[in-house]
C-alpha cells in the first residue's frame, strides 16, 4: 500500500503547541462529508475509508492497490461540526492571534464536498433564520470562543472585521455601505498585499459579528449547478483584527499589538463538463480554477528549497496576492481539505488529496509583530544617557560655585567658555508646561540661575539663527529637533531679550 502525507505525531498536540521553532508546517486536516441523499439515492459507492485518526485509505474502483494519504487529523462523515471544531485546534490559532500573530483558516476542495458548510454550516433556512447552534461551523464556534476568552483578558482589546470576496478576479468588499464595488489590491513593505479602501468594521459584541458575518454570505455570490443547489461562486475571506493593549500602555501615541485571524472560504475546484455550467457560470468556473491552479503553482514553488528563496508568483492572481502571507511568508495556516466519499468523484477527491499533501509539506515562520514594549530599551538608554549629562553638568557646577560661598549662582560669574571669551548669551528658555525651577529667568535682563539647566529647545520657534554651542546648528536641522535640554545657546539675534548667562561653566557635551 503506498503512503503519502505528514510525518509522524499527534496532530491534535502539534497543532495546541503552536508556532514554536523557526520554521512551522501547515497544518492540514481532511474531513470527509457524509453521502448526499442525491448520491445515495444514485447507488454511488464510497471510494475512501479513514483508519485510525490520521490516515485515509483510498481504494480505487475495479481493483488495485489502495492508496493511503495522512494528514494532521482525518475526519470522516460521522464527525460532528463540534469534533472538527476541536480537532482542528482553532482555539489555539485564536490565542496566537491575540499574541500578535497572523492567524489563517483556508477550506479547500471540489464544488460541493462541504467547504462551507466547514466553516459556517448549512445553507440558512430562509431569510434571517439562524443555522441551528449544533450546526454552526468553525467561523461561528471561534467567534463564540473569541469573543469569552477577550472578556476574561485583564487588558482591553479592539475587535475589528473585515469580509470580502473575490469573484471573476476582482475584489468585492462584501460590508461596504453601498452595493460592493471593485477594490484594488496595492503592496507595500510593511503590509505587504493589502486591499485599499477595505471597509473594517469595530465591534463589541458577538451578535454584532454574527450580523456581520450574515450581512457578507448574504452579498456572496452563489448559484446552483448539478453538484451543489448553493454553490459559492466566489473566494471569501473574513479577518478578524484584534488589537490588544499592552497594560500599562507604553505611549498612548503607539499602536496597540495587532493579530488577525482570517477564515478563507475558497469556491470549489469544478469540471465544467460534471457541472454543467454555462455561460456565466463557465466563466465564473473558469476563474475559479485558473485563480486555484495559480494557488496550486505557488504551493510547488514553495515546496522547492531552491525555488522558496527566489520569486514565487504570489502576483499571479489576487487569491495568491491575499494568501501570501499565509502561504510563504510570517503568518500560521491552517488547511481543511475537503471531500465527498463518492467513487464517482475520486477523481477530483485524489487531487485534492495531492494539493493538501503538498500543502502540508510547505512552511511559514510565524512572527508577532514587535510590541511597542520591544522599542522601550533604546527609548530608555536614550533618556539615561541624558539624564546622567544633566547631572554631571550639574554636579560640576554645584562643585564650581559653592567652594566661593555663593549664595546665589547667578552673581557676577561669566561662561569661561564662549567665543572670543566673551560672555556666553544664552537664549530666553522656553519652560515646559507646568514646571517651574530655580533655573528658570525672570523678566528680560535678568538671568536667575543656571542657564544650563533652564536652557531649553525652541520648540517651533523657527528661529534658525540660534545655535548651540556645543552640537552646533546642523544644515537643515530646525530648532525643533535640537537637543531636548541644550545647555549652550548662542546667536541668538532674533531673541527679545537675549539672557547673559553668568554661571561658571565647562564646555560639555550634548547628547544629540
Ligand atoms: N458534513 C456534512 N454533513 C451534512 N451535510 C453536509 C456536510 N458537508 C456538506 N454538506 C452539504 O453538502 C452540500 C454542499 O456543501 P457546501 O455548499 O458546503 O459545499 P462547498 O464545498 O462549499 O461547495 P462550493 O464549492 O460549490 O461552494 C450542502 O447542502 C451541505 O449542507
Amino acid at each position: 500500500m503506498e503512503e503519502r502525507g505528514s510525518p509522524d505525531g499527534d496532530p491534535a498536540r502539534s497543532l495546541e503547541q503552536g508556532p514554536e521553532g523557526p520554521e512551522t508546517p501547515i497544518q492540514v486536516v481532511l474531513r470527509v462529508r457524509p453521502m448526499s441523499a442525491a448520491e445515495l439515492r444514485r447507488g454511488e459507492q464510497s471510494a475512501l475509508h479513514c483508519s485510525g485518526t490520521r490516515t485515509l485509505q483510498v481504494s480505487p474502483p475495479g481493483g488495485g492497490p489502495d492508496v493511503a494519504f495522512r494528514f494532521g487529523a482525518v475526519l470522516d462523515g460521522a464527525r460532528t461540526q463540534e469534533d472538527v471544531f476541536r480537532a482542528c485546534g482553532v482555539r489555539r490559532l485564536g490565542e496566537l492571534a491575540l499574541r500578535g500573530f497572523s492567524c489563517t483558516v483556508f477550506t479547500f476542495g471540489q464544488t460541493g464536498s462541504g467547504k462551507t458548510y466547514t466553516l459556517t454550516g448549512p445553507p440558512p433556512q430562509g431569510e434571517g433564520v439562524p443555522v441551528p447552534p449544533n450546526l454552526a461551523g468553525i467561523m461561528q464556534r471561534t467567534f463564540a470562543w473569541l469573543l469569552d476568552r477577550v472578556r476574561h483578558l485583564g487588558a482591553p482589546v479592539t475587535l475589528r472585521a473585515s469580509y470580502l470576496e473575490i469573484y471573476n478576479e476582482q475584489v468585492r468588499d462584501l460590508l461596504s455601505l453601498g452595493a460592493p464595488r471593485p477594490l484594488p489590491v496595492r503592496w507595500n513593505k510593511t503590509q505587504g498585499f493589502y486591499v485599499e479602501q477595505l471597509r473594517v468594521v469595530e465591534f463589541g459584541s458577538l451578535g454584532a459579528l454574527m450580523e456581520l458575518m450574515q450581512m457578507g454570505l448574504s452579498r456572496r455570490r452563489s448559484s446552483a449547478h448539478s453538484l451543489n443547489q448553493a454553490s459559492s461562486r466566489s473566494h471569501a475571506l473574513l479577518t478578524l483584527y484584534i488589537s490588544r493593549q499592552t497594560m500599562p500602555p507604553v505611549d498612548p501615541g503607539e499602536p496597540p499589538v495587532g493579530g488577525k485571524l482570517c477564515f478563507v472560504d475558497l469556491a470549489g475546484s469544478e469540471k465544467v463538463a460534471a457541472t454543467g455550467s454555462r455561460g456565466e457560470l463557465m466563466l465564473e468556473a473558469n476563474s475559479i480554477n485558473r485563480s486555484l491552479l495559480a494557488l496550486g503553482h505557488c504551493i510547488s514553488l514553495l515546496l522547492d528549497p531552491q525555488r522558496k528563496q527566489s520569486h514565487i508568483p504570489f502576483r499571479d492572481s489576487k487569491l495568491t496576492k491575499l494568501l501570501a502571507d499565509s502561504l510563504g511568508g510570517h503568518g500560521v495556516t491552517l488547511m481543511v481539505a475537503c471531500v465527498s466519499p463518492s467513487v464517482q468523484c475520486l477523481p477530483e477527491t485524489l487531487s485534492t488529496l495531492r494539493y493538501a499533501s503538498r500543502a502540508q509539506r510547505v512552511t511559514t515562520r510565524p512572527q508577532a509583530p514587535k510590541s511597542p514594549m520591544a522599542k522601550q530599551p533604546q527609548r530608555l538608554e536614550m533618556e539615561i544617557l541624558q539624564l546622567q549629562e544633566e547631572n554631571r553638568c550639574l554636579r560640576s557646577q554645584l562643585g564650581q560655585v559653592h567652594p566661593k560661598g555663593m549664595s546665589s549662582p547667578g552673581a557676577g560669574v561669566g561662561c569661561g567658555w564662549g567665543s572670543h571669551g566673551s560672555s556666553h548669551r544664552a537664549l530666553p528658555p522656553r519652560q515646559p508646561q507646568g514646571s517651574v525651577g530655580p533655573g528658570w529667568p525672570g523678566p528680560s535682563g535678568t538671568s536667575m540661575g543656571c542657564c544650563r539647566s533652564s536652557c531649553w529647545r525652541m520648540r517651533g520657534s523657527g528661529k534658525k539663527r540660534a545655535s548651540c554651542r556645543v552640537a552646533g546648528t546642523r544644515p537643515g536641522m530646525s530648532s525643533g529637533s535640537w537637543p531636548s535640554r541644550c545647555t549652550s545657546w548662542s546667536g541668538a539675534s532674533s531673541v527679545p531679550a537675549p539672557f547673559t548667562c553668568q554661571t561658571p561653566a565647562q564646555p560639555h557635551r550634548v547628547p544629540v
